[in-house]
């Protein structure tokens, strides 16, 4: 029996794996959950899962749940996070929380050596360097949950010692693939949430239609493979199909294709290296999708894909700001207070302002990602 923590249980990917588990109680118990304020949704995942433990942002919702829930422990704040990613007979965290939250408890639950499936991509972006070596000093696994990056992981099997001379990362492009940069002005939130391919939480959502999502994953994917940023080439494919590909030495591509269904990589990370049955998983049907399309990406038309190579070459601490910078933008974008086009400028004026710290460490990087949001606030209300 596989014991797992979720952190961010009550969001897209959190509920995705809860789904996965409750299909194979036989092997996988929930010891612990995490959620942030959707009480409504946690106590529904609670009387699925019965959990022992779980953790929300709030004191008051915490005492209003141990009053309700006498059996399980209730904990919030930071310090709950801690808790649960650190729980001695967990033998696997998922980490689900959305943005540069989820850093600290993926190194609290490294360090307390779980293995770590990891959605939560900003850790990487931000830490990518410390992550890595805590991975290896603590002797985890860093198994990803990113569609993409299962995708490389599982064309990587087999080839244990086969240099990788390439990562094709698929993209599909977002809400607003098929827009000039022109046509980009003044576009509503509303549809820039409505994914083409994907249903996911609202954040990531507005990621992949400025494109930031697959920077993020550019860096992520630097770290989680080892390879230089001019080894992987982004393509826009609408289809979401193809979920990724390896280029060998020797030219032969390897690559992951399937129905778009995050369930997938997230059971996979959680069973690797064993495949298991995806209950009411969708059969990939090629002859329906007919023909698939691979497209280069014009860095003037996705601008913050370019400002996303920028920061990881730079590397330091400039893909924290380029992580903090957007995380505000996006939100600022979401609440209606600026527009779909200043997210990627707002990134680039932080990122030009910032002065670049080699190896920050982890405190350096609390602020660095404060002092990046901070700007956009300040900038937006000059
Ligand atoms: N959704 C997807 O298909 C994919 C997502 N990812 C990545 O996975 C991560 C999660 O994405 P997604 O599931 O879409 O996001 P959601 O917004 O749907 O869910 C986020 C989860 O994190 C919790 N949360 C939010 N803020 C905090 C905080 N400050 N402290 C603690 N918990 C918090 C939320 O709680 P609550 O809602 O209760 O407030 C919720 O449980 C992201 O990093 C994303 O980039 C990667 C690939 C695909
Ligand atoms: C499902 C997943 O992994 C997302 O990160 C997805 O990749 C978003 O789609 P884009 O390719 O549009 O960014
Ligand atoms: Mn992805």
């Amino acid at each position: 029996m596989k014991k797992i923590t979720i952190l961010g249980a009550t969001g897209s990917i959190g509920q995705q794996t809860v789904d996965v588990c409750l299909h194979h109680q036989d092997e996988f118990e929930v010891v612990a959950v995490s959620a942030g304020k959707n009480i409504k949704l946690l106590e529904e995942t609670i009387k699925q899962i019965k959990p022992k433990v779980v953790c929300v942002i709030d004191e008051k919702d915490a005492l209003y749940l141990q009053e309700k829930y006498k059996e399980i422990k209730c904990v919030y704040g930071p310090e709950g996070l801690d808790y649960i990613a650190t729980i001695d007979e967990v033998d696997i965290v998922l980490n689900a929380i959305v943005g540069f939250a989820g850093l600290l408890p993926t190194i609290h639950a490294i360090e307390a050596k779980k293995d770590i499936a990891l959605a939560n991509k900003e850790t990487l972006v931000v830490a990518g360097y410390i992550i890595t070596k805590l991975v290896k000093e603590n002797g985890v696994k860093l198994l990803p949950v990113d569609s993409e990056h299962s995708a490389i992981f599982q064309s990587l099997q087999g080839n244990k010692g086969n240099k990788i001379k390439r990562i094709l990362l698929t993209a599909s492009g977002g809400s607003f693939r098929n827009k000039t940069r022109e046509e980009l002005v003044g576009v509503s939130v509303e549809d820039a949430l409505k994914h083409p391919n994907w249903s996911m939480g609202a954040k990531i959502t507005i990621d992949s239609a400025t494109l930031f999502n697959k920077g993020l994953e550019v860096i992520e994917a630097k770290w989680l493979f080892d390879v230089d940023y001019d080894q992987i080439e982004v393509l826009i494919h609408p289809e979401s199909i193809l979920h990724s590909a390896v280029e060998y030495e020797d030219t032969s591509v390897i690559g992951q294709m399937g129905t778009p269904d995050m369930r997938l990589a997230i059971q996979y990370a959680l069973t690797y290296p064993k495949r298991e049955v995806l209950v009411n998983g969708e059969s990939l049907d090629l002859t329906k999708i007919g023909s698939l399309t691979f497209i280069k990406p014009d860095f003037n038309r996705f601008h913050a894909l370019e400002l996303a190579y920028k920061a990881g070459k730079i590397g330091g601490s400039l893909p924290c700001v380029l992580n903090g910078a957007n995380e505000m933008a996006n939100l600022l974008f979401r609440e209606g207070k600026i527009e779909f086009l200043q997210i990627e400028e707002l990134v680039e004026k932080a990122m030009n302002a910032h002065q670049v710290i080699q190896d920050p460490n982890v405190s350096q990087l609390l602020e660095i990602d404060c002092w990046a949001r901070d700007f956009v606030l300040k900038e937006i209300n000059k």
